[in-house]
């Protein structure tokens, strides 16, 4: 039995300019405990898809719900429903690491009985907690992308949005983030995440959204995927290579 998706895009056209669209009825859901992967080349509208389900941009046409909810109908329901963690992050240099964590707990009203225990767990799973007064402004590129990964996590939202986590972090971080999503999956939170890392993409998503030229050439599962580029595809990224110089455009799409 389908449940019902948390997150569902439905003939996403949109972009910058009416008259130049960059998504091109762009449709897709994703479900509790799914965490779908969003892969393309430069240019693609991997961005693009982004700002129109945070709600930055109108679509042309078409339309994004979370949990049923579109942001027109409610957007303080829209927004509280998920946490998005940018592939830059934006930090208040003037406040510390605790100072940020308090006003995520605030904004997305975590009660005071789990606020403690939440924080100590992600300032000890990230190895934050030597930082954990320091100001932002004070803060490593990776340090301050695990801060914007820690205040995701707290805020426990339904849906995740999270673009290129994998760029800024070491290993560890890497790691740590890793386990925290598989966990967050597993509790029911949907994921959806932008990378152009196809081997991690690839081990950790359940599901794969394609898009060429803001158009979605490709999606479903590695099964799905490698069917629609073409049996003989090996690996998410045999089979991503084949979608996007399929009409010999070697030079990326144009949108
Ligand atoms: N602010 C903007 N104004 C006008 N056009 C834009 C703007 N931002 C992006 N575009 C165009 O929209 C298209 C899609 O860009 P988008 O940023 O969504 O790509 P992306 O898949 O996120 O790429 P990357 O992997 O490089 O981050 C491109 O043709 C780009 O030039």
């Amino acid at each position: 039995m389908s449940k019902e998706p948390i997150l569902k895009v439905s003939g996403l056209t949109g972009g910058y300019s009416p008259r130049k669209p960059v998504l091109h009825d762009v449709t897709f859901g994703i479900q509790p405990g799914e965490m779908v992967g969003l892969i393309g080349l430069n240019g693609a509208g991997k961005s693009t898809t982004i700002k129109h389900i945070l709600g930055l941009m109108q679509p042309h046409s078409g339309d994004v719900r979370i949990k049923g909810t579109s942001l027109d109908d409610n957007p303080e329901v829209y927004r509280s429903a998920f946490a998005y963690v940018p592939e830059t992050p934006v930090l208040f240099d003037e406040l510390t690491v605790e100072d940020h964590l308090r006003l995520t707990g605030m904004a997305y009203d975590v009660p005071d009985s789990a606020y403690t225990k939440r924080c100590d767990d992600l300032l000890k799973e990230f190895h934050m907690n030597p930082k954990r007064k320091a100001f932002a402004g004070h803060l490593s590129k990776g340090m301050k992308q695990k801060v914007m990964l820690m205040n995701a996590l707290l805020a426990e939202p339904p849906l995740y949005i999270i673009d290129e986590p994998f760029v800024g972090l070491d290993p560890l971080g890497i790691r740590s983030l890793l386990e925290r999503l598989v966990e967050v999956k597993r509790k029911g939170a949907a994921i959806l995440m932008s990378s152009h890392i196809l081997a991690t993409v690839e081990s950790y998503c359940d599901r794969y959204l394609v898009l060429h030229g803001g158009r979605l050439v490709a999606s479903g599962t590695l099964e799905d995927v490698r069917k629609t580029a073409g049996d003989s595809a090996s690996s998410l990224e045999e089979a991503f290579y084949r979608l996007v110089i399929e009409e010999g455009d070697t030079n990326g799409p144009v949108a």
